[in-house]
């Protein structure tokens, strides 16, 4: 294992290359060992770490719909071409190194090792598997740094992979200062039942339904928008004033939908302000991704008048009522590419969401699609896995593809970053039975698992359907408590909750096998399963505790 291809112990590396100069301090922690210091000059890709590469290991991907999970030597992260051809920044801020290399952003995992880079201020930090060894750098891109700036730290954990991920994330939230809201929101979201054919009606009609439950946050999803980058309501929709006012007179907090770095082709924010577009090198506005049957641009934070823009498009919505965004596709601010001020793509992300932040002020902010490490400190929640969907595939390849699955996978993979990092956000529970392929097994596993890992729960069915509520019900009683799992690296995962609504409760799941038995402990639960029949003839099947009234 080498630093700066030096081996090391406690002590400094000074190293002088043509372009920059590097300081490194190395200080031996109880687990292992903790390598800081400072850089400056243009150090565009620094090596800082080499060791043999593993038979077995544990990848991260850079951002929420990206993988986290165990892999082989010799075993290619299957991305589907669509997604490559139409997300390649999505993947990745170096989707090219995917062609011949596995890639872990952040940091990666033994059986008994964690390596990891603490936090991502101005360069992407990442481990690049070449088949015999595991290469950890950090990336500035084209960056230049005048006077000295803080290097990434980067920590060497030695013990058990399990036991390593809870105390990387513990030095993380220690090294950026972390301090979660308490709030950790239940609630609705239209995406996963209406999708893109989303109404106004269909609002009201889910808000009518909607004080049947215990719903803090009732959000609108994408489908508002006139355009990507046009954040004004369509002919479908009315002002925003009003969307905010008539959830907030339904008694829930207004949350909304908005991708605030992404600018559509067809937008006439991009025809009026192509100098407000991240640039490639030919100075032509740089393609960041596909989506909507559109070619979709990355705003220039670093351009005055575009920062000022999208500071307005948040006042607007706060003051509108809005107290709860979901800003998505959030890596196009992080992509690399020409922009006004010669700052890291990472640098420019983090300006952004600082701007979002000052105008929303205490509002609730949810990341989604979002790189990991740069968005600590500045989102109150986060999307940790791809997005859900009514179905559960396990054998359909591949990553950021929507599928009930890589979501559930992702929740368990990625647990330890919640409450310390931010609040997990495991996607939406589809709780209906009908217009849905998952079975009560899989909506059973998905809530008890985003119940006892205590994340946010929100909802996204059609209200007037038949839905098993008692599911809801049972996630929010497992919620509070403190959680630990085991066989992060197994076909198994044991997750143990200590404290929760209903006590100390542990669950044995195969994602795969959906034979495995769900018992949350079940001597621990006493639910009593209620029966209640509506006025129009339907049931509602839900779960109290023996005892409740
Ligand atoms: O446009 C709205 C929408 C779909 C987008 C986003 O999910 C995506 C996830 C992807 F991998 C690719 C993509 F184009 C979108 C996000 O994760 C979803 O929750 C939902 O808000």
């Amino acid at each position: 294992m080498k630093i700066l291809g030096h081996s090391f112990e406690d002590g400094k590396i000074t190293f002088e290359a043509e372009n920059f100069v590097i300081r490194l301090k190395v200080k031996k922690i109880p687990e292992g060992y903790i390598i800081s210091g400072e850089i400056k000059g243009k150090p565009k890709r620094v090596e800082i770490f080499r060791t043999e590469m593993p038979e077995i290991f544990f990848i991260n991907n850079w951002q929420s719909w990206g993988p986290a999970k165990k892999m082989k030597r010799g075993e290619k992260l299957k991305i589907p071409e669509k997604i490559l051809e139409n997300f390649g920044y999505g993947f990745n801020p170096n989707p090219h190194l995917f062609e011949q290399n596995v890639v872990s952003d952040y940091f990666y995992g033994e059986k008994k090792l964690v390596v990891g880079f603490l936090s991502s201020k101005y360069a992407h930090p990442f481990f690049l598997f070449d088949g015999h060894e595991v290469v950890g750098y950090l990336d500035y891109f084209e960056a230049t740094y005048e006077d000295f700036i803080p290097l990434e730290p980067l920590i060497i954990l030695h013990g058990n992979l399990d036991d390593l991920l809870p105390v990387y994330a513990e030095y993380v939230k220690l090294k950026n200062n972390l301090q979660i809201t308490k709030r950790n929101p239940v609630g609705w979201s239209s995406w996963y039942q209406y999708f893109s054919k989303l109404t106004w009606e269909d609002i009201l009609k889910n808000l009518g339904l909607a004080k049947e439950y215990l719903y803090e946050v009732f959000q609108i999803d994408d489908s508002w928008e006139i355009d990507i980058g046009d954040w004004q309501p369509n002919e479908k929709f009315p002002p925003l004033e009003e969307m905010a006012k008539t959830i907030r007179k339904h008694g829930f907090i207004p949350g909304i939908w908005i991708a605030p770095f992404s600018v559509s082709e067809t937008s006439l924010l991009a025809k009026n302000h192509k100098d407000w577009l991240v640039k490639d090198e030919n100075d032509s506005p740089l393609l960041a991704y596909r989506n909507w049957n559109k070619n979709i641009y990355a705003l220039d934070i670093t351009n005055e008048e575009a920062a000022k823009w999208l500071k307005n498009i948040f006042k607007r919505l706060k003051d509108a009522g809005f107290e709860y965004f979901k800003i998505d596709f959030l890596f196009a601010g992080a992509i690399p590419g020409k922009r006004h001020l010669n700052i890291s793509p990472i640098e420019a992300y983090r300006l952004g969401l600082k701007f979002i932040r000052e105008v929303v002020e205490d509002s609730f902010i949810l990341g989604c699609g979002a790189p990991l490490l740069p968005s600590v400190g500045l989102v109150d929640g986060m999307r940790i896995g791809p997005d859900t969907a009514p179905y559960y595939n396990p054998e359909t390849p591949g990553a950021f593809i929507p599928n009930a699955f890589y979501a559930l996978r992702n929740t368990i993979t990625r647990y330890y970053m919640n409450g310390k990092w931010w609040w997990n956000d495991p996607d939406c529970l589809l709780l209906r039975n009908i217009d849905t392929e998952l079975n009560l097994w899989e909506k059973k596993a998905y809530a008890f698992v985003s119940g006892m890992l205590n994340n946010m729960i929100i909802q996204s069915d059609d209200l007037s359907l038949s839905i098993e509520r008692y599911l809801l019900d049972s996630a929010l009683k497992l919620r509070g408590g403190r959680a630990f799992v085991k066989g992060l690296m197994e076909e198994v995962y044991e997750i143990f909750a200590e404290g929760t609504g209903i006590g100390n409760v542990k669950l044995r799941i195969n994602l795969k096998k959906e034979r495995s038995e769900l018992s949350v402990d079940e001597k621990s639960i006493k639910l009593l399963k209620q029966v209640k029949t509506k006025g129009d003839g339907r049931k509602f099947n839900y779960y109290q505790q023996k005892g409740d009234d």
